[in-house]
């Protein structure tokens, strides 16, 4: 089939590809010439496991191309899929789907034959509907296309496996023509056995929300967790798996520590909240809202905690930070939880050293004001505080016993509860987690004792 991938940044490049990858003629479409370029001969613009591979291969078959055209993609395209932003609105919770309406007012004009517009990007209930009457309203007569929604789940840093082989595919239809295009645009998944859940669009508008909201939910539950355990001096970690051990509750997502960031989770809760509300039922997500200030509230925790261990200020502290993307194996920094915690100690005065193995150049462009560097040795040289904030594999497999050397004093704060404890304690580091109970203090050591902090906006 012939298909067009309009916006082509973390969810769209990889969708292009990977419908290259599965045998479709795919033409990748985006406003940013540079980003068109550089896909075009096979290079993709930002950090993601087995992209690099699977779009060369796709642009080296002839199956891939990028224009920046939508009239091209037009005349191109059966199956037009919608990949644009949409972000948190500017001063409101909602979500801008300017970039989305856009898509469609400039594609419509220039539509020629039947096809379909699908939509991957996460929009709020009621927006296919919405669309639609913006279609019917801009399409040439004899165009005959109409407009679906398919949600997209897939994770960064896992983009290409997830959308390869996908839990399930969520097909919002108002039509038989519409399932039938995208059974048969899926149908090597469908063959392998993928749920397929072919609904209305408003319900598949809606399960992507919801997938999200409950994903959240799970997080800030654990983190509230972690918080109790803090104050009672119980094991956040041990909780999480024998809460996981029943199939009812399952272990995914149960991981505490700094919380949830990213370019979905937070801007899709807080536009959920603002949708439920237009629709009068702002009550039932109410939820939400919690969950989101716990969230907060574990960038602060961190920070408090951090400050206790240098001795309540960080006026001309050394801090060595690790990690600044928002997960590992992205190098995506939107509203990264790491670079919060990292801006917030620099603001308070302490010299920041920051090293991440993939996020740099985007971490610099967002927080110019501290110091990057390439490697993790040279960010905890000298440093009298090492913050573990994004649990990349590579800080797992550092030897705690050459790095205390090159710190001044070696203490860490593990935010992600993600590093072997034991081990570095018996490397001589002070260790300390989030909902873990620190060791008891040896006679000539400080403890650190929880703090509580209280929960403003400025760390979101
Ligand atoms: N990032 C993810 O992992 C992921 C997963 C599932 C769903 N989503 C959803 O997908 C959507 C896109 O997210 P993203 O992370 O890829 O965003 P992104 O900012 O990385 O990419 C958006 C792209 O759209 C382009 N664009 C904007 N206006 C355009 C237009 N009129 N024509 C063509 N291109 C245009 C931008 O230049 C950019 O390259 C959002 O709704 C997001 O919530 C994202
Ligand atoms: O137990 C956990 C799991 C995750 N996180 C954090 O939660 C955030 C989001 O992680 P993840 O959901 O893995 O990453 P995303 O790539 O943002 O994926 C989410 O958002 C996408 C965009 O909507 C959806 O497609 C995915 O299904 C959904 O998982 C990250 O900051 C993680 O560090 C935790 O703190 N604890």
């Amino acid at each position: 089939m012939r298909l067009t991938v309009i916006g082509t940044g973390y969810l769209g490049a990889v969708h292009a590809a990977c419908m290259a990858d599965i045998g479709h003629e795919v033409l990748g479409v985006d406003v940013d010439a540079h980003r068109v370029a550089m896909l075009g001969e096979g290079r993709t613009p930002f950090y993601e496991p087995g992209l690099q591979e699977t779009l060369a291969q796709g642009v080296g078959s002839g199956r891939l191309r990028f224009t920046t055209s939508l009239r091209e993609a037009a005349e191109f395209g059966d199956v037009h899929f919608i990949c644009v932003g949409t972000p948190q609105k500017e001063g409101s919770h909602a979500a801008d789907l300017r970039y989305v309406d856009a898509v469609v007012d400039e594609l419509a004009p220039h539509l020629r034959r039947p096809c379909l517009i699908v939509g991957k990007s996460t929009v709020p209930a009621g927006t296919t509907s919405r669309l639609d009457v913006r279609l019917e309203a801009l399409a040439p007569e004899g165009a005959d296309a109409e407009v679906a929604w398919n949600p997209e789940f897939l994770r960064e840093g896992h983009a290409v496996e997830d959308t390869l082989r996908p839990e399930r595919i969520v097909a919002g239809v108002s039509s038989p023509r519409a399932d039938a295009v995208l059974r048969e645009v899926y149908a090597p998944m469908l063959q392998a056995g993928v749920h397929y859940i072919s609904t209305d669009p408003t319900t598949a508008e809606l399960v992507k929300v919801a997938a999200n909201s409950f994903l959240a939910t799970k997080i800030s539950f654990i983190n509230a967790m972690a918080e109790v355990c803090d104050a009672v001096g119980a094991d956040v970690s041990t909780l999480s798996e024998a809460l996981g051990h029943d199939p009812r509750i399952g272990r995914a997502f149960l991981s505490a520590g700094l919380g949830f960031g990213g370019g979905c989770l937070p801007k899709d809760i807080r536009a959920f909240m603002a949708r439920a509300g237009e629709l009068g039922v702002g009550d039932s997500v109410a939820f939400l809202r919690e969950v989101d200030e716990i969230n907060g509230r574990q960038r602060h925790r961190t920070v408090g905690i951090a400050r206790n261990m240098v001795g309540g200020d960080f006026a001309g502290r050394r801090i060595a930070v690790l990690g600044a993307t928002f997960k590992p194996d992205s190098d995506d920094v939107r509203d990264s939880p790491a670079l919060a915690v990292a801006a917030a100690v620099h603001r308070e005065g302490a010299a920041v050293r920051l090293y991440d193995p993939q996020g740099i150049e985007n971490a610099r462009s967002v927080l110019p004001q501290i110091e990057y560097v390439h490697d993790v040795a040279k960010a905890c040289e000298g440093a009298e505080l090492v913050l573990h904030l994004t649990e990349w594999a590579e800080f797992r497999r550092i030897d705690p016993a050459v790095l205390a050397a090159a710190a001044s004093e070696p203490r860490i704060l593990d935010a992600r509860n993600a590093l072997d404890a034991p081990l570095w304690r018996s490397a001589g580091w002070t260790v300390r987690a989030l909902g873990r109970p620190a060791p008891p203090a040896l006679p000539n050591q400080q403890a650190t004792a929880p703090v509580a902090v209280a929960y403003s906006s400025e760390l979101g």
